[in-house]
This record gives structure tokens, sequence and C-alpha cells, in this order.
């Protein structure tokens, strides 16, 4: 049991780091989850006027934070993914590492048991306790767990642009006219800073570059390989904290809107005459011989931040579990970011479950599809062809053994979409107010399949990661109203009416078109 009552005397102090009370200390008799957010919002009277008190002109946020910094005993450090629990390799997340000894992948661990001194309810409360406020580092999602995803880093070399606590949108008019669905949720991960979930795990792994270069640590640049999302982020996060950032494009397969972004914030761009695996390869050459700090998701840290976006859907209904997560996947870290996000909240019991999760792929580049199909046997990369969904245009996912994990341990599903599906599925959405990106109609083609085989039910609570804004994608949407698709019917285009500049012929237009939509003026 946890003694929650001291972290609410005020609204600010709810927001700190903790010097918790450990949870063997006595709870108050009053405790109850109400009554804990009633303190935490109607603090007694001396607290509440503390609460109005503006800090000093003379400081801001981050000096405020300074002041009221307190310490702990959590820790995180870096080991194999998935290794033998007999295993004694680990390194500081000081260490510039992105391989195990073996050559395999590398995970986060946090010191759970240091974590587990604390029940679900004084998480819960905490996490709650932070939203919605402008406290550094706290008023971002990501950072608001900062106990979960990088406990031991100093607010001062934190680089956020408080990202994250992201909208759960209820597709009411989507999930009831398409699918017969009244549960129905899209996590929209893609409105957001840099206009994608990669704002998650960018604001992690450039705060903890920050604090290596304060250190004299051998770190000159950040950089990446990219089909536009990873390279928007990294560039603005760097950009915001004045270190040099180099992104490698595959040339001509990413969006205009995706590739000024990364110019505009002063990166270094190479446009690379190959495909991103290609891009991934030679970046993974260089940051081995230049003191170039990789940022892909190959990294580990990256998928600390990705993680709390599962989090923070349970916090948004909460803390009940939906029964479905359906994520697109390309590289595959997101997944398992989903994935450990969700089983974290388990183990520490916020939550007594997790939801299954359903990986999406376009059906141009499916590698996890096809190794999913096989009974996973052995993978095979795939030469990935291109794709509406150009972000998710990957072959050789760094991350594939992540995914099976995730996947395995989630009873999830993997499911694929083809061109015209995955375009389809994102006007179908879009006709109903929403405005996503092709990889959210990769994702929600999956779940069209789902609902048809009767795998996910009319009542299932059901979430749909969205993971990029549309706004980056315009082109696609364009070719698809146009009807300028090879090979594509473009069932649900919505081209513009071409009309003369005179009264009569817009009232023929629109005479025409207000009969095709209400019967009683036929
Ligand atoms: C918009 C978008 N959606 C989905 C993904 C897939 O995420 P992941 O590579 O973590 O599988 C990416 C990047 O790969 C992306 O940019
Ligand atoms: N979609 C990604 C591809 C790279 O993924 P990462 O998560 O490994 O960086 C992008 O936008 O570049």
């Amino acid at each position: 049991m946890a003694a929650a009552a001291p972290i609410f005397r005020s609204s600010f102090l709810s927001s700190q780091p903790l010097s918790p009370t450990p949870s063997t200390a006595p709870r108050p008799t009053s405790y109850s989850p109400l009554s804990m957010r009633a303190t935490a919002t109607s603090p007694d009277p001396p607290a509440a006027a503390a609460a109005k008190t503006r800090r000093p002109s003379n400081e801001n946020i981050r000096d405020e934070a300074r002041r009221h910094t307190s310490s702990h005993n959590f820790s995180a450090k870096y080991v194999p993914f998935n290794a033998d629990p007999s295993s004694t390799e680990s390194y500081t997340l000081d260490e510039i590492v992105y391989r195990s000894r073996s050559g395999g992948l590398l995970d986060v661990q946090h010191d759970m048991d240091a974590l587990k001194k604390f029940d679900g309810e004084y998480w819960r409360s905490l996490f709650d306790s932070r939203v919605g406020k402008t406290t550094w580092p706290y008023g971002s999602g990501v950072w608001s767990k900062k106990e979960w995803v990088l406990p031991e880093i100093d607010g001062d070399d934190i680089v956020s642009a408080f990202e994250g606590n992201s909208n759960l949108f209820w597709a009411e008019r989507f999930g009831k006219q398409f699918l017969g669905m009244k549960d129905l949720w899209v996590k929209h991960c893609g409105i957001s800073h840099t206009g994608s979930f990669k704002d998650l795990g960018m604001t992690v792994l450039v705060s903890q570059v920050n604090r290596l270069r304060k250190m004299n640590r051998p770190v000159v640049g950040v950089g990446c390989a990219s089909t536009g999302d990873t390279s928007a982020a990294l560039s603005a996060y760097c950009a915001s904290a004045g270190i040099p950032s180099i992104v490698f494009l595959p040339a001509n397969r990413i969006s205009m809107a995706q590739l000024v972004q990364p110019i505009a914030n002063g990166a270094f761009v190479l446009s690379i005459d190959t495909d991103f695996d290609g891009c991934m390869q030679l970046i993974r050459e260089v940051t081995a011989e230049l003191p170039i700090y990789l940022a892909n998701s190959l990294n580990s840290l990256r998928l600390e931040g990705q993680k709390t976006a599962a989090i923070e859907i349970l916090q948004q209904f909460d803390w009940q579990v939906p029964d479905w997560v359906i994520v697109p996947g390309g590289n595959l870290g997101n997944i398992y970011a989903f994935y450990k996000g969700f089983q974290m909240c388990k183990e520490l019991g916020l939550v007594d479950k997790i939801p299954r999760l359903v990986c999406a792929q376009a059906a141009n580049a499916n590698p996890l599809y096809l190794h999913y199909k096989s009974g996973w046997k052995d993978f095979k990369a795939v030469k990935a062809g291109t794709t509406f969904a150009s972000a998710i245009q990957i072959g050789d996912p760094v991350s594939i053994d992540r995914a099976v994990y995730a996947l395995k341990k989630s009873n999830g599903i993997v499911e694929e979409a083809t061109e015209e599906e995955l375009m389809d599925s994102m006007a179908q959405a879009d006709s109903t107010g929403m405005f996503i990106c092709p990889h959210t109609g990769v994702a929600l083609t999956a779940l069209f399949k789902l609902r048809n085989s009767g795998i996910i039910g009319p009542n299932d609570r059901t979430v749909v990661v969205s993971t990029a804004h549309g706004l980056k994608f315009t082109q696609s949407k364009v070719d698809y109203h146009s009807k300028e698709i090879k090979d594509m019917a473009c069932r649900f285009a919505n081209p513009p009416t071409q009309v003369k500049a005179d009264f009569g012929s817009v009232m023929d237009v629109l005479k025409k078109y207000l009969l095709s939509k209400d019967s009683k003026l036929h």
C-alpha cells in the first residue's frame, strides 16, 4: 500500500519528482481515489493560496522546477533484449551503445523493485495529477511519466515541446456507419509537435544526447535514416537544443511536407538514391565510425518515450483496459513500445490485464505479415514496394524481434492492407470528419478485416493508433479524390464540381446536390 497523501499537498507538489513514502507506510483512513483527487484539486487553504502564487518574474519554468527537485531511488539501464535471466550484461544509459555483445537488440530495463514500492493507485494518481499543467517537465505527456521513462535525467537536460497528451477521439460516426461498432476510438498520436508519434521518442533521445554533450561525451551530432517522420522529429528537437542533426532520406520516396521539415529546422539533409533499408544500413555504418549518435528506434531509448502513448490510452479510459489496440508497423519499434507501456502498467498494478495488439502492414511492405502467416517460422526480409503508406515502406525492420515478442505476449494478430484497401479506408474515415494519414488507413483496413471475420466484436472497445497527421500526406488524398490512381476505382472519391460563374449554373448544381441528399425534396 502506498501513502499518497503527502504528494497532494498542493497542485505544484503533486507534479514533483518523488521522494516517495514507501508502500509499507500507513495510509490515511480517508484514502480513496476520489478523496485523493479531491485533495489534489482542492487543497487546504494555505496550500491553495500557495498554488495561486505566480513564480517570480525573473524565473522561468525550468528555474522553478530546479527549486523543487527532490531525490528518489529509481533507475534504468540497458540490457540485451529478451535476455536469459542469468545474463549479467548491462550498460548505463550514459554509455553509447546500440547493440548487445552478441549483436542483438537492447532494451531499457527499469528497477522494477524500486517502482513496485508504490502501488498502482499511487502511480495512477500521480500521473493523473500531472495532466494539463505547465509544470516543467511534467506538462509533457512523456515526462509526466518521467520515473518510468528516464528516471535519472536532470530536468535541466530535458528537451521537450510538451509532446504527448494527444486526443483519444471517439470515432462515433465511423464506427457506427462502417463497422457497426459503438466503442471505437482513434488515438491521434499524429496531432503533435512535428505531426507524428515520433515526437514521443525523440524528446527522450535528444534529452539524453543533451545530457551526454554536457558530460563532454563524444557526440558531435545526431543522425537517422528516415521515411520522413523520424527525420522531422529529430531535426525539430535538435534545433530546439542547438544540436546538429543529420538525416538520410531515400530520394523521391517521402512527401514534400515531410522533406521540408528537416530543411526548415536546419538539419544536414542527405537525399540518397536508395530506399529506407539502404539508408538504414548506411547510417548504421556511419554512426559506427563518426561521433554521430544514432536516433532510429534501433536505439532503445526512443521506445521509452513511445511507450507512454499506451499508458496515456489507459489513463484516458480512466485506467480501464481496451480489448484491442491496432498499430501500423514499419520498422516495428512502436508495436513493442505499446506492448511495453501496457505491460509495465500491468506489472506495477495500475491495470490487471493488457489489450490484444494488432500490427497492420501495407501489403507492398509486409515482412512481418508474411512471418506471422508462416507460423513465425524463419523471418525473411523483403524488398519493400512502393506504397501510399510511404512511411512504412520498409522491408527489413530493425525491431523484428521486438515485434514478434510483443505480438506473442499479447495474443496479437498481424494484418495487411492493399493499396486500394488502405486508400479506401482513409477516404471513408475522412468522410466522417477525420483527416488521417495513409498509415492509419492501413490500421483501419486491419480493423475492417477483423470485424468482418468476427474476430473483433461489435461491442469490443477498440483503439486504432493514428501515427501521423493527414496534412503530411495531402498528395495521396489529391490523387485519390482526382481519381488519378492507376488501377484503383477510388470508390469514395469526392472531386470538386466545375461550374460556370453564373447564378443559373450554380443553382442547377446546388439543386441537384440537395435533391441527392434529401428525399423529402423530391
Ligand atoms: C506515420 C508512421 N506510421 C507508422 C510507422 C511505423 O512505426 P514503426 O517503424 O515503429 O513500426 C512509421 C514509421 O515507421 C510512421 O512514420
Ligand atoms: N517511419 C520511420 C522509419 C524509421 O523508423 P524508426 O522508428 O526506426 O526511426 C521514419 O519516419 O523515418
